[in-house]
């Protein structure tokens, strides 16, 4: 379980509060106003910001101040971060050894992963070489070969087309089967929360809620979310 007790992350003039938890293998979308905090909360998370003050617990050990490495979450951004000089293996050998020596099993792993998120003796590539797509398949193997607990996909998909995004969303939701890894996703497409994440965060005016029913809050939002959503 992660559990976020009195949590206050300050950005500038910015002030979140969060103050919840999310049950082992859940499926939580993060929604809410462009600024609302959704990247702020998740770069707390992942070790990225410090909090001001309160306390960040997973499986009931404290990774408050544990840096960003020893946290047990896996990050994906939008623009996948993939250097565009290292090979696509290599890109997904950072989620092992961010110094890149990797051994025969590590080098294994990371076939295994690419072949997971279809793109089977791809490895030698550059970024440049593959699709959109198929960089987002990457950076996904690159999240599964770090094997975290939890995983955070900052509006991974965004400039993906409607086929390969579904696409995108399929392979997530199995990867997740496989692994049993909890997931926390910002989306500002509130289909793909309602697809994918039966509970969401709704970040909002300096708060981030407790996880509440998808269904319930986009059919019914209250009034900051039906201003962003526009209904
Ligand atoms: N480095 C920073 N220094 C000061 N303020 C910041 C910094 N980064 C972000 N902020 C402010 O923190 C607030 C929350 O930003 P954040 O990026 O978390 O919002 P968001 O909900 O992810 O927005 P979006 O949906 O547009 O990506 C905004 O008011 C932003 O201006």
């Amino acid at each position: 379980m992660l559990r976020l007790e009195g949590v206050h992350i300050r950005q500038g003039d910015f002030d979140l509060r969060a103050d919840f938890t999310v049950p082992a293998g859940a499926r939580v979308a993060i929604i809410g106003p462009s600024g609302g905090g959704k990247s702020t909360l998740l770069g707390a998370l992942a070790g990225f910001l410090p909090l001001t003050s309160g306390r960040i617990l997973w499986a009931d050990t404290d990774i408050t101040d544990a840096p960003p490495a020893a946290r047990p979450i896996a990050m994906l951004f939008q623009d996948n971060n993939l250097f565009p000089h290292l090979t696509v293996a290599q890109n997904v050998g950072l989620g092992i050894r961010p110094a890149l020596r990797l051994t025969a099993d590590h080098r294994a792993t990371v076939d295994t992963a690419l072949s997971r998120v279809g793109l089977p003796g791809m490895g030698a590539r550059l970024p440049a070489q593959l699709s959109g797509g198929q960089q987002g398949r990457a950076a996904l193997a690159r999240v599964l070969v770090q094997r975290k607990p939890l995983i955070a996909l900052d509006e991974p998909f965004a400039a993906l087309g409607p086929a390969l995004k579904s696409e995108m969303l399929d392979l997530v939701a199995d990867l997740l089967d496989e692994t049993g890894a909890t997931l926390l996703m910002v989306s500002h497409a509130p289909g793909d929360a309602r697809r994918l994440c039966p509970r969401t965060i709704l970040v909002d005016e300096g708060r981030a809620a407790p996880p509440a029913d998808t269904t319930a809050l986009l059919d019914n939002p209250p009034p900051g979310l039906r201003a962003y959503l526009g209904v």
